[in-house]
């Protein structure tokens, strides 16, 4: 498809996401005028936390870039955190339906993330632990800001990241550095997370990130859109599959998991952490 033709759907799908952004809004899609790139902005405050209306929101939102052949989207928050994780509050005391709903949500965000058809970049504007980190995981670039953390740290709530969180990292930095990473529980600092290979760039403040993702999705100008998916397809498909072969007991499992009276006590008592730390 020609730019201009493409441009034009591109604003069409702009405006539906505006209007749906001005009813919802915990998600702002923008798409750039000269390179059709959509910029999708996490907007639900105070930390992006994922529940599952976000979670839901940002589904909608890649659904409408895939139905309308983006040319690429650039994922970041509104805030001075990129994203906080999971709600915990969706795993605290739940109620049976909405939790089966949210994970669902949550497997259903991660299949079309880490499966999308155009380019992905994660720009990592401040922390991003947990489910902060599988969602940057997911994209094909990490740029960072200095003086952030990134890690799945879910060992320190005594929870246990699920196998295709672990997978997500592990083709990212490999088996070695996930298992120390996993078992410790790690929050990477800015320069950590380079070091090992779990962001791509640091950047100063969020425009030069959005400069350099720019130029991270423009770098496939001159690549075939089909050559470019397919390849990606073929790298992540192994990774796929298996998720999604092992979406319904990873589901059970979740379900039972966060049953567990040890598991309701820990959360209960990192919630409590979190609200004494900003008391103090
Ligand atoms: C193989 C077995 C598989 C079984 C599977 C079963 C279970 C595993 C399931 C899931 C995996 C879990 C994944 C997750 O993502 S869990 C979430 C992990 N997240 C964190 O640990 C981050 C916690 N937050 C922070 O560290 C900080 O908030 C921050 C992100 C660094 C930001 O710091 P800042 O100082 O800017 O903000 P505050 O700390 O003051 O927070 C403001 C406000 O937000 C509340 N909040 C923060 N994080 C969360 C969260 N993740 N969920 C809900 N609420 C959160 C915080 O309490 C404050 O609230 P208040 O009401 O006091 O204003």
């Amino acid at each position: 498809m020609a730019l201009s033709q493409h441009l034009s759907k591109s604003r069409q799908f702009l405006a539906i996401a505006r209007n749906y952004s001005a009813a919802a809004s915990l998600v702002n899609v923008e798409v750039n005028d000269k390179s059709g790139v959509a910029v999708v902005t996490l907007q639900r405050p105070p930390v992006n936390s994922l529940n599952l209306e976000l979670l839901t929101e940002i589904k909608q939102t890649l659904t409408g870039l895939e139905k309308n052949k983006s040319r690429g989207a650039i994922i970041t928050s509104a805030f001075k955190t990129f994203s906080a994780g999971l709600d915990i509050l969706e795993m605290y005391k739940p109620n049976p339906d909405r939790a089966k709903e949210f994970w669902t949500t949550l497997q259903d965000v991660w299949i079309s993330l880490y499966s999308a058809q155009f380019p992905t970049v994660a720009l990592i504007n401040g922390p991003a632990p947990a489910g902060g980190c599988l969602l940057s995981l997911c994209c094909e670039y990490r740029i960072m800001v200095p003086k952030a953390v990134i890690g799945l740290n879910e060992t320190q709530l005594g929870i246990v990241a699920p196998s295709w969180f672990a997978a997500s990292m592990e083709n990212v930095i490999g088996k070695r550095q996930t298992e120390l990473a996993l078992t410790t529980g790690k929050l990477f600092t800015t320069d950590e997370a380079l070091k090992v290979g779990l962001i791509d760039e640091v950047v100063q403040t969020k425009e030069e990130g959005l400069e350099k993702a720019q130029g991270f999705i423009g770098s496939f100008a001159r690549i075939s859109p089909f050559a470019r998916s397919l390849s990606k397809q073929t790298v992540r498909g192994g990774t796929i599959r298996s998720m999604v072969k092992g979406r319904e007991a990873d589901l059970q499992l979740f379900l039972a998991t966060i049953q567990q009276d040890q598991v309701q006590k820990g959360l209960g008592l990192y919630i409590e952490a979190l609200k004494k730390k900003q008391a103090a």
